[in-house]
């Protein structure tokens, strides 16, 4: 129809198999009711600065991206950073530590997809309450000093929390697609692009280039209107290694030849190896034996490696959802607990130090 003689009132067909619930609140609403004071955001600044550093090699410190897999309870988020807090300040000259303070999670097929969808854990999706607990949650959690790390999973929720993590995931579900380089290009913080479930680090690298380019994007204005969006390209990315179903990738050959790759590309060769998902086949016992090469490897001179991740929390293990959750255990992955993950920060910390 030509739109000259388009009627007034149009009646717009919905999908029939989606039903929209009750509308959530805009982004501005959000941070107005959760705002950053300016001594907070100038904190946050000069973190995210020294994340880029360490993964631009411009500073020698060794990242350190650890904490549980995902947030569910506020309360035990808490207990665990201030731990951290307190281990930062004891391996401050060797490591950065990043807590992860994840609260979406990509499923492989269907589950609990975090506390910002589903923040009472019943399956009510309380979408604005969750949104709301994740920023409120965030604040407190960078008010006690820790840079912190999330994985961007639905774009538009960038524009609620991004202004509080310093280093950020597209993980190995969402690295080839252009959304999320889109969005990258935009965030002005480090991000490392997870190679894919199979395996392939092709799509880490294309991301990786992509997201260094200006892009023009389809997304959300502060007040929620549906907008084009510019963004002006982010070279501060970095290529972690996480395995995939062929098996783990965080080996020295494995290390080399992303090293060579990512130089045949003109990248910046900067590596993160995730000590857990395939590279420890998800059994949380084998992340320090993973960390313990990555560590030989760079003590050889491989300059590449810059960083690890690490999935730990209060308590080993992980639990089921149920009405009778144990403190302090993961509900997602299978994590590390306190006292090991101590450790392996702690000797990572003397190994680097030599
Ligand atoms: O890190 C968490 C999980 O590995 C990821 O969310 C996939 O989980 P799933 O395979 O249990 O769905
Ligand atoms: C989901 C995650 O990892 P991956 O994308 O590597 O599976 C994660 O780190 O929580």
């Amino acid at each position: 129809m030509n739109a000259s003689v388009m009627p007034l009132s149009v009646t717009v067909a919905r999908p029939v198999r989606q039903r929209t619930h009750k509308s959530l609140p805009t982004p501005a609403e959000v941070q107005q009711q959760l705002p950053v004071s300016a001594p907070l955001s100038a904190r946050i600044a000069a973190q995210r600065d020294q994340v880029r550093a360490v993964v631009g090699g411009r500073d020698p410190r060794f990242l350190v991206v650890l904490g549980p897999c995902s947030l569910h309870d506020p309360q035990a988020a808490l207990v665990y950073a201030e731990r951290l807090l307190h281990l930062q300040e004891r391996v401050k000259d060797q490591l950065l530590l990043v807590m992860r303070a994840y609260v979406e999670k990509p499923r492989t097929t269907v589950g609990w997809k975090g506390m910002l969808y589903d923040p009472h854990l019943d399956g009510s999706d309380d979408l604005a309450e969750g949104l709301h607990r994740s920023r409120a949650l965030w604040l407190q959690l960078a008010e006690l000093g820790l840079p912190l790390a999330t994985e961007w999973l639905q774009p538009l929720v960038a524009g609620y929390l991004d202004d509080l993590p310093s280093w950020a995931a597209i993980g190995a579900r969402t690295s080839e697609s252009q959304v999320h380089r889109e969005l990258v290009s935009g965030l002005d913080m480090a991000v490392g692009f997870k190679n894919g479930t199979d395996g392939s680090l092709a799509i880490a690298l294309d991301a990786m280039r992509s997201a260094a380019h200006p892009h023009r994007h389809f997304g959300m204005d502060a007040q929620g209107c549906p907008a084009l969006v510019s963004t002006l390209g982010n070279r501060h990315t970095q290529l972690v290694l996480r395995g995939g179903h062929s098996g783990p990738n965080f080996h020295a050959g494995a290390v080399s030849a992303a090293r060579e790759a990512m130089q045949a590309q003109g990248l910046e060769p900067s590596i993160m190896v995730d000590c857990s998902h395939a590279n420890s086949a998800k059994q949380p016992e084998r992340q320090p034996q993973v960390l313990a090469q990555v560590l030989q490897q760079r003590r050889a001179g491989e300059r590449a490696l810059r960083g690890v991740m690490l999935e730990s929390h209060l308590q080993g293990g992980s639990q089921a959802l149920s009405e009778n959750l144990q403190f302090g255990v993961s509900i997602t992955d299978a994590c590390l607990g306190w006292e090991v993950s101590a450790a392996c920060v702690l000797e990572a910390a003397e190994q680097l130090a030599g």
